[in-house]
């Protein structure tokens, strides 16, 4: 995507061949930060302490850390416990363990002097294959978005929940890549912002990037989304996901299950955008089986902001003493979602829609 004229992805090669250059989320929406990442250890603390974030982004930088860690020992034993260290930073999205496997799939049979340029090739594929999964489920999410502009003939209200643009993957994002689609072909169309506590991607990065884009938004309390579907006033929602299973249930940031219940009630579509490395074959039920990120309660307890100075600081929110739990992600059963938007097309939430799209898999 573009920022200001110039395009950029989130994650790109260095100008030595060797370095991994990342933008820290971490500093949006108030700064643009690039870090270069020059180990494994610096992908794994850039994936932990979510420099960057969003499940496709996650495996990508996760590829990269692979070929790092290819630099530094490139033996059997090298490369798996670089594996087990970069699958330890994060617990819930799939693309992680998808993108670690696609890399020692491709190195260990290799002589370990081919490890190194190999796995820079198939990290740098990962990227390519993203981006491209992504500007095509967009177009197939952007038609749904013009399917109703048709039907209504005036602007659309698309609400989102968290950030699932482009700085969650490589490109184009997952649940955003529909509204840049269906905004850049001119159909009229706002989005409401859920800001998404306690980490606020969506007031941060989600907001930041429509900015960015010249894309009407508001944004809005996690809690007002309801009110606003009761009134007619959200004509379909478009969320991301970090691991859907088999059977159309969609872990995402936490907060997702209510706005589908709050969709379900007022008869509001419920649309999941998802590249197909999200989906997580070896599960049924999301409920049961995927693991829920707990994260550090001072993410609940604290917040950043800019102050009248312009000057980045952390407040504390809540009373010294009163605890705080911050579970990263739920699960939405498939039962409230609409469809999912993939890169193949537009499926019924179910085994037997996505193995519709994907035959090959399952
Ligand atoms: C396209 S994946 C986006 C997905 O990832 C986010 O989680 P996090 O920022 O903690 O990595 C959120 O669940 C988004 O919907």
């Amino acid at each position: 995507m573009k920022i200001n004229g110039t395009a950029f992805r989130t994650i790109w090669l260095a100008k030595d061949g060797i370095g991994v250059e990342i933008i820290d989320q971490t500093r949006l929406p108030h700064e643009f930060v690039t870090i270069t990442l020059r180990s494994m250890a610096d992908a794994a603390l850039a994936i932990k302490d979510m420099w960057v974030r969003g499940a496709p982004l996650i495996g990508a930088t996760a590829a990269y850390g692979m070929a790092l860690a290819a630099r530094e020992d490139a033996t059997d034993a090298g490369l798996k416990r670089a594996y087990q260290l970069l699958h330890a930073t994060r617990p819930t999205a799939i693309n992680l363990k998808w993108a670690l496997d696609e890399m020692l799939a491709v190195l260990l049979p290799l002589p370990e002097t081919a490890r190194v340029a190999a796995a820079y090739g198939r990290a740098a594929a990962i990227c390519d294959e993203d981006s491209a999964q992504n500007a095509a489920l967009g177009e197939h999410g952007a038609a749904l978005i013009k399917a109703q502009h048709q039907a209504k003939q005036r602007t659309i209200n698309v609400l989102t929940h968290c950030n699932a643009g482009w700085l969650a993957t490589v490109d184009w994002g997952t649940a955003l890549a529909p509204v840049y689609k269906a905004f850049d072909a001119g159909i009229p169309l706002h989005v409401w912002v859920d800001e998404t506590r306690p980490r606020n991607q969506g007031a941060s990065l989600t907001a930041r990037e429509l900015n960015w884009h010249g894309v009407p938004h508001t944004v809005i309390a996690d809690n007002t989304g309801g009110h606003l579907m009761q009134h007619g006033m959200v004509d379909l929602c478009i969320v991301g996901t970090d691991r859907t299973t088999r059977n159309g249930d969609v872990c995402n940031k936490i907060g997702t299950y209510l706005k589908a219940l709050a969709a379900k009630d007022n008869n509001v579509p419920f649309y999941v955008g998802l590249p197909s490395p999200t989906i997580d074959w070896t599960v049924a039920d999301g409920v049961k089986e995927i693991p829920i990120e707990e994260r550090s309660a001072r993410e609940q307890t604290h917040i950043f902001g800019k102050d009248a100075d312009g000057k980045v600081t952390e407040v504390q929110v809540t009373p010294d003493g009163s605890p705080a739990v911050n579970y990263g992600f739920d699960v939405t059963p498939a039962r409230l979602v609409t469809g999912l938007i993939t890169e193949r097309g537009v499926c019924a939430a179910s085994y037997k829609g996505l193995r519709g799209l994907f035959p090959e898999r399952g």
